[in-house]
């Protein structure tokens, strides 16, 4: 059995980056940016006005000194002429300062009488005024790749790009299997359970920069596993789940090996989520993941985040690791490395009693998987511990 960074190592091997497509603005919230945004513009594009005042030149600004109002500067309408000493211009907030002014004074420090203004005995030092180019400059860049942030989003509106390259979504086909199965809602028949597993792992993927499509449950015979896969052919990596063990009715391996799946490794020294597979089919991607409910969900966090980010054109990097004092003493553990359930609260972590892989009320109630490596002898309370944030 190949431990979990080999595992990983082999699936950066299956993929890459993928292309890039351009898409509007208001639709690439969460997207990666494939090729840095470049300012076309200056913003501010003017010395522009930070309050709502008075313009003036600072050297003029005695206390108590009076001006006389010649004109208005409001945000969309600056003040054409040029304003002169003993003179100023009523301004608002975003408008162009005049020429020969270089200071607002807020409209709070001012007594206005029909055309003429004085000065407040006590100024602030201002000047109020937001130099041209002060938040970026035309060439200025947004670099790539990155996630794209609602801040990212403003930034580039501002600077007057209305479309972003951004790399592909990868799809990837979540290909659930078992005669046990039935779609939520359905009615279970006496031995038949809710498929859960791809309902969880579609969440992951899509919140992680993917497009997920659920193919119909495929049955434990060989015909419908390979009709489902023949449903998959257009995604960038197909995900299966269950069938992966060892048992006479664990036939993905088989089907896939005769659909011409070039397999890189089978099994993984974790718990849990030994049963894992990963390979090759033509174009696609494959890994195969163990149907085992919180199996399935942690190799979902260990394996196919990861994996996701490669094809984004993040970088082929493990999930991070964070870490945190065990709340409590904790027994050796065994040769494989374990994946507990677990909660983080402050600098403490907690890891649940029960473990069952089938158990998602467990999984539900956790925020961490806390990592212990294989062979790790037992540990005490205030011991730190690595984690993955969930
Ligand atoms: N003799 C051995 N038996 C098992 C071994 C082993 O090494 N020797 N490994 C165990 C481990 S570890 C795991 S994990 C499971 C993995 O089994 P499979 O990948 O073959 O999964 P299934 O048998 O199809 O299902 C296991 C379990 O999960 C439920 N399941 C499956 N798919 C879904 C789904 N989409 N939604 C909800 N639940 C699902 C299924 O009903 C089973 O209860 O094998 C152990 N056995
Ligand atoms: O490895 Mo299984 O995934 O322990 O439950």
């Amino acid at each position: 059995m190949i431990t979990v960074t080999e595992a990983l190592d082999a699936i950066f091997k299956l993929v890459g980056p993928l292309g890039t497509e351009n898409v509007r603005l208001a639709e690439a919230a969460g997207r990666v940016l494939a090729a840095p945004v470049i300012a076309t513009r200056m913003q501010p594009p003017f010395a522009a006005s930070a309050m709502d005042g008075y313009a003036l030149n600072g050297v003029e600004a005695d206390p108590e000194a009076m001006f006389r109002v010649i004109g208005e500067s409001a945000a969309g309408h600056g003040f054409d002429g040029r304003v002169g000493p003993g003179e100023c211009v009523r301004i608002f907030t975003g408008a162009p300062l005049p020429e020969g002014t270089n200071r607002v004074i807020i409209q709070e420090d001012t007594d206005r009488k029909g055309n003429l203004i004085t000065l407040a005995r006590k100024l602030d030092k201002g000047p109020h005024v937001r130099p041209a180019g002060a938040d970026f400059k035309p060439g200025d860049t947004i670099p790539a790749p990155r996630v794209l942030t609602p801040a990212d989003l403003a930034l580039a509106a501002a600077m007057n790009v209305p479309n972003l390259t951004v790399t592909r979504k990868p799809v990837v086909a979540l290909l659930a299997t078992g005669d046990e199965l039935v779609m939520p809602g359905e009615a279970p028949g006496p031995d038949q359970i809710i498929a859960s597993n791809s309902f969880g792992l579609k969440a992951l993927i899509d919140a992680n920069g993917g497009h997920a499509r659920m193919l119909p449950i495929a049955r434990d015979n060989a015909d419908s596993l390979r009709t489902a896969f023949e449903l998959a052919t257009d995604a960038d990596l197909i995900v299966t789940i269950g069938g992966a063990s060892v048992g006479d009715h664990d036939i993905v391996a088989d089907v896939a090996a005769e659909l011409g799946m070039d397999q890189s490794f089978y099994k993984v020294l974790m718990r849990p989520g030994k049963p894992l597979m990963a390979g090759r089919m033509g174009d696609e991607a494959m890994i195969g993941l163990p149907g085992n409910p919180v199996s399935s969900m942690v190799c979902g966090h260990v394996f196919l985040i990861p994996a996701l980010r490669a094809m984004l054109g993040l970088g082929a990097s493990a999930a991070p690791r964070k870490t945190a004092r065990l709340a409590h003493d904790a027994a050796q553990n065994g040769q494989r490395e374990h994946y507990m359930r677990a909660r983080v609260d402050g600098d403490q972590i907690t890891i649940f009693d029960s473990q069952d892989s089938a158990l998602l009320s467990v999984l539900a109630q956790a925020n961490a998987l806390a990592i212990r490596p294989a062979s790790d002898p037992a540990r005490s309370a205030g011991d730190e511990i690595a984690y993955l944030q969930i």
